[in-house]
C-alpha cells in the first residue's frame, strides 16, 4: 500500500515531539535506543511490539542485546519516514513505558 512521506512542514511539527527518537545515520528513518532492567524485560518488550506490529502492518527494524532494544522505523513503502512511523514511535514509547 502506498503511503506518502511526511511533509516537511508535518516533520517540522512531529518529529521533535517524539521524546528520544532520532534522525537515523544515512537514511530517512528514525531511531531510538530502549533500555531495560534485564533481557526478558527486553523481550517482553518486543513481544509486546510484535504484536502491535502485526496489528498496524508496520513493521520495526531492531536488534536486541541483553537488555538493549535498538529501534529504526522508517516507511518502505513512502521512501521515508511517513505517519505510519509517528503512530508507531507513540505506541512503542507507550508499551515501554507500561511494562
Ligand atoms: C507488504 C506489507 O504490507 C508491507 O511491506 C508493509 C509491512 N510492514 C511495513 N513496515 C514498515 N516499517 N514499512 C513498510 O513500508 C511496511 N510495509
Amino acid at each position: 500500500m502506498t503511503v506518502a512521506p511526511l511533509t516537511p512542514d508535518e516533520r517540522a511539527a512531529l518529529l521533535p515531539a517524539l521524546a528520544g527518537w532520532e534522525p537515523a545515520a544515512g537514511r530517512d528513518a528514525i531511531a531510538k535506543r530502549f533500555v531495560f532492567a534485564d533481557f526478558i524485560a527486553a523481550f517482553g518488550f518486543m513481544a509486546r511490539v510484535a504484536l502491535a506490529a502485526e496489528k498496524a502492518d508496520h513493521h520495526p527494524e531492531w536488534s536486541n542485546i541483553y537488555n538493549v532494544v535498538d529501534v529504526v522505523l522508517t516507511t518502505h513503502d513512502a521512501g521515508g519516514i511517513s505517519h505510519r512511523d509517528v503512530a508507531m514511535a507513540r505506541t512503542l514509547d507507550l508499551l515501554a513505558a507500561t511494562g
